[in-house]
């Protein structure tokens, strides 16, 4: 537990002492027409663009301009491997062994596409487990897997539901829905951290249940990968999924990660929709070969990736690997306790943050709920150049990052905050 104290000189004190405070310039903070930086809560949606990014995805627009298809094999970082560069520090970020781990495609490809493996109804167990407010897409791909199986989506999707009144889940409730329904059910798909309350659930617990009934467990780690440390192998699930664009700063629509447990890496038997790159890398180019897929979470790709996307997600691993999540995950949990205990201190009751209380329930996003869901808070936090993201109905999501937040910034922020709700 961190004490925190009142007014600027304590946040700059704060920002003086923290030893990641020299990454805010490593990244460029969008800043208004007067030249003042921003001050930029949404990197829950879209993370700031790190300075090397430029230089990294330069190089490969150097090599393809000087070496054309050569590029392939005689770039600096051949473009033939290039995902492999990836593997092991994202692992480390999500918890997983390099085998479990791949960057291809994006979030909603890859959740179907484990789906294709890990959603294998029979006419009595084909029920799939979504919390009720799973972000859209995450919903939609879990509808249209159930029709595209021919089931029916309304019967088959069931709802881990927060109690009547409150915001956040229990896992007892998760429970109780496997007791009396697990033998319908194949399927769990869960955000490991909900877009909308920011809170964080405990995976290794989720996994538990749904493998006592005999379920398959998927998580959606979109809000999770960069935030918080989810250790995906000691969690025992069977699949997760997540975006590159948000705590991993590797820009918008960027490729996504994909982790499938060791458990099933050389299980051939599994279904799965497959292309070149799926194969045996060593006999990939010899063509005309029967399918032999590659072991562990390569075993996934389709295409030959796209090189520039991954020359971003490189810019922004090499950052991670330097940092580590050890020490992000430090400094996010005292930062975002300074924002909750500032938020608090306002003592305002139209306001109230949904979020969990305990950071282990929690990454660095603060959900605050407006009663009466007046969306001119968010407008106004937007003129004074404080950038948070509205989400429907009456939430104002804030993430103080701690790659690029600051101290100052929370400090700021809140005495904003204060003022707008005072008119
Ligand atoms: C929890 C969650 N799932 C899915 C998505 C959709 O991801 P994508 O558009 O990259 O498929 C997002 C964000 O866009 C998300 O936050
Ligand atoms: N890709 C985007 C493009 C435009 C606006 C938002 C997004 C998001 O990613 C939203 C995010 N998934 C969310 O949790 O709301």
């Amino acid at each position: 537990m961190h004490t925190y104290k009142h007014g600027l000189e304590y946040a700059l004190q704060q920002d003086k002492n923290d030893t990641l405070a020299k990454y805010r310039d490593q990244f460029y903070i969008p800043k208004d027409k007067n030249g003042k930086d921003w001050l930029y809560f949404t990197g829950n949606s879209l993370g700031l663009q790190p300075k090397s990014t430029q230089t990294y995805i330069q190089q490969e627009l150097n090599d393809w301009a000087k070496l054309g298809v050569e590029g392939h094999f005689e770039a600096k970082n051949p473009w033939l491997p290039y995902h492999e560069f990836l593997t092991e520090s994202m692992a480390k970020i999500v918890g997983a062994k390099p085998i479990e781990v791949v960057v291809m495609n994006t979030l909603t490809t890859n959740l179907h596409l484990l789906m294709v493996s890990f959603y294998q109804p029979t006419k009595k167990k084909y029920k799939i487990v979504i919390e009720s407010d799973a972000f859209p897409s995450d919903r939609y791909a879990v509808q249209t897997q159930l029709e595209f199986h021919g089931f029916n989506a309304e019967d088959g999707i069931v709802e881990w539901k927060p109690h009547e009144g409150e915001e956040l889940l229990n896992i007892e409730d998760l429970e109780t829905i496997l007791e009396q329904q697990g033998d319908e059910i194949a399927l769990l798909l869960i955000g490991g951290v909900n877009y909308y309350s920011g809170q964080y659930l405990d995976l290794k617990r989720i996994a538990e249940i749904g493998h006592a009934k005999n379920c398959m467990v998927g998580i959606d780690l979109a809000h999770g990968a960069g935030n918080i440390k989810p250790e995906l192998h000691n969690s025992g699930v069977d699949f997760a999924a997540w975006c590159t664009y948000k705590y991993l700063n590797s820009g918008p629509g960027s490729l996504a990660g994909l982790f499938v447990h060791e458990k099933h890496a050389y299980n051939k038997n599994l279904k799965r929709f497959a292309g070149w790159w799926s194969h045996n890398k060593d006999t990939r180019f010899n063509m005309r070969q029967p399918l032999d897929v590659m072991p562990g979470a390569e075993g996934w790709q389709l295409s030959n990736p796209p090189i520039l996307s991954m020359a971003a997600i490189k810019a922004s691993l090499d950052m991670f690997n330097e940092v580590g999540m050890d020490a992000l995950r430090e400094k996010s949990e005292k930062l975002t306790g300074y924002f909750e205990f500032l938020i608090n201190e306002l003592n305002n009751n139209k306001i109230k943050i949904i979020t969990p209380k305990n950071p282990e329930e929690r990454g660095c996003q603060l959900s605050i709920q407006v009663q009466n869901a007046d969306k001119s808070l968010h407008h106004k936090l937007i003129e004074a150049n404080i950038i948070t993201d509205w989400r429907e109905p009456d939430v104002v999501r804030c993430a103080a990052t701690p790659f690029y937040n600051t101290f100052e910034d929370v400090f700021k922020m809140v005495e904003k905050l204060k003022e707008i709700l005072k008119t």
